[in-house]
């Protein structure tokens, strides 16, 4: 069995850690911190996981984490590298749903994240765990960086293109729409159901700390410098994501069977799903799901390329990508554990 550890497990991502968790066959929960919960049974908190787990939260210690096989860090940046050198050391493995070990430029990171690094050393030691682009890697990756919820679904949908050379790199757009999960569970007003239901707002339009993440991402598939437009915007849903994605097609592009070139891309990836000519993927498909649905259409046989991708943000784009990586990691089946459909309606 492999010895979990969760830093981190009253928040959205570390109870959808939980519930994928509580059934997994190859795992057993050791640890779940939180610092304000401390003491109080994990159920007793989320009555969803009585009946599924015995243990109640506790206050994060390195020296108690490092007895476990792996552990996750469903932190806010700026957590999991203060402990990722003392678990290193001990060997164990860590993923971290957090931004920490994203970016490889520090200095870069350092800008958008406004913080210090506090293990610039071992930011080149980090995998990037995108399974559909760096599977093997993950394979042996002792520290795991997962990717954010948006460069999820953006690199997935724009990387059967790049990959083939089929449009212009220096005029990507990604809109993307999130449901309010996505800025976690901690209280803000920015997030109470009066501001945010029956409403829709586009919002860090001037620059967005997943940018830089999804240029990098991008740019290593493209295989050379992009320049990418990314807006999110807020929608009035608990859970999900959908990008639409907008690239000027080049010679290669226009000669191409676009639909062809996606599905042979993604023909064995077990959570990445094309749809058919003609279909357009929705959120409410993949709630609670690991799958990531794509579309593309050439509207009006022009020049413009659209992909439409959606995402349950608490699932491929985090807790169930994260556990996707810890089964490769563990020589474990890739979909255990997370091979479930989604939720409907
Ligand atoms: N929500 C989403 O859709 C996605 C989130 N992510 C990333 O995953 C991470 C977690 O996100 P999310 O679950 O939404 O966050 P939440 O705000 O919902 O939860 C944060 C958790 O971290 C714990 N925590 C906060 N500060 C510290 C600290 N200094 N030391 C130890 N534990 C701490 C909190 O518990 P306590 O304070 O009691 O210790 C809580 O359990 C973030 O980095 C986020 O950016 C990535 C992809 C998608
Ligand atoms: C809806 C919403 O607020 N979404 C969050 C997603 C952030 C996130 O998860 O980002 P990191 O993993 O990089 O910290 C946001 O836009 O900030």
């Amino acid at each position: 069995m492999i010895k979990v550890g969760i830093v981190g497990g009253t928040g959205y991502t570390g109870v959808e850690l939980l519930r994928l968790l509580v059934s997994h066959p190859k795992v057993e929960i050791a640890l779940i911190t939180s610092r304000a919960e401390s003491g109080r049974r994990v159920d007793d908190l989320f009555p969803s996981l009585r009946g599924h787990i015995e243990l109640g939260f506790s206050d994060p210690d390195d020296a108690e984490l490092a007895a476990c096989d792996v552990v996750f860090f469903a932190t806010p940046h700026n957590v999991a590298m203060r402990s990722v050198p003392t678990l290193l050391a001990a060997g164990t493995r860590v993923v971290d749903l957090s931004a920490d070990f994203r970016i490889r430029d520090v200095k870069l990171w350092e800008h958008w994240y406004n913080e210090t690094h506090a293990c610039p050393e071992l930011i080149a030691d980090a995998v990037y765990g995108l399974p559909e682009r760096n599977r093997e890697q993950i394979r042996t990756a002792q520290l795991l960086a997962c990717p954010g919820c948006y460069p999820t679904a953006v690199q997935l949908g724009f990387m059967p293109l790049l990959a083939a050379g089929l449009v212009n790199t220096q005029s990507l757009i990604a809109n993307a729409v999130s449901g309010v999960s996505g800025a976690g569970r901690q209280a803000k007003i920015d997030n109470l159901l009066t501001e945010v239901s029956d409403s829709f707002k586009a919002y860090a339009v001037s620059g967005h700390r997943h940018l830089p993440e999804i240029e990098q991402g991008l740019a290593d598939i493209a295989g050379g410098p992009i320049s990418l437009t990314f807006v999110p915007h807020l929608a009035p849903m608990i859970r999900g994501i959908h990008a639409t994605l907008y690239a000027t097609l080049n010679d290669a592009g226009r000669a191409a069977n676009l639909q062809t070139v996606f599905e042979a891309f993604y023909r064995d990836e077990p959570f990445v799903d094309v749809l058919p000519s003609g279909q357009y993927p929705q959120t409410r498909s993949v709630r609670g799901a690991n799958t990531c649905q794509l579309a593309l259409t050439v509207p009006g046989s022009r020049d413009t390329v659209v992909v439409t991708a959606v995402e349950d943000n608490l699932v491929k784009g985090a807790a169930g990508q994260a556990i996707q990586c810890m089964n490769l990691m563990f020589g474990e089946d890739e979909s255990l554990g997370i091979a479930q459909p989604g939720l409907l309606p």
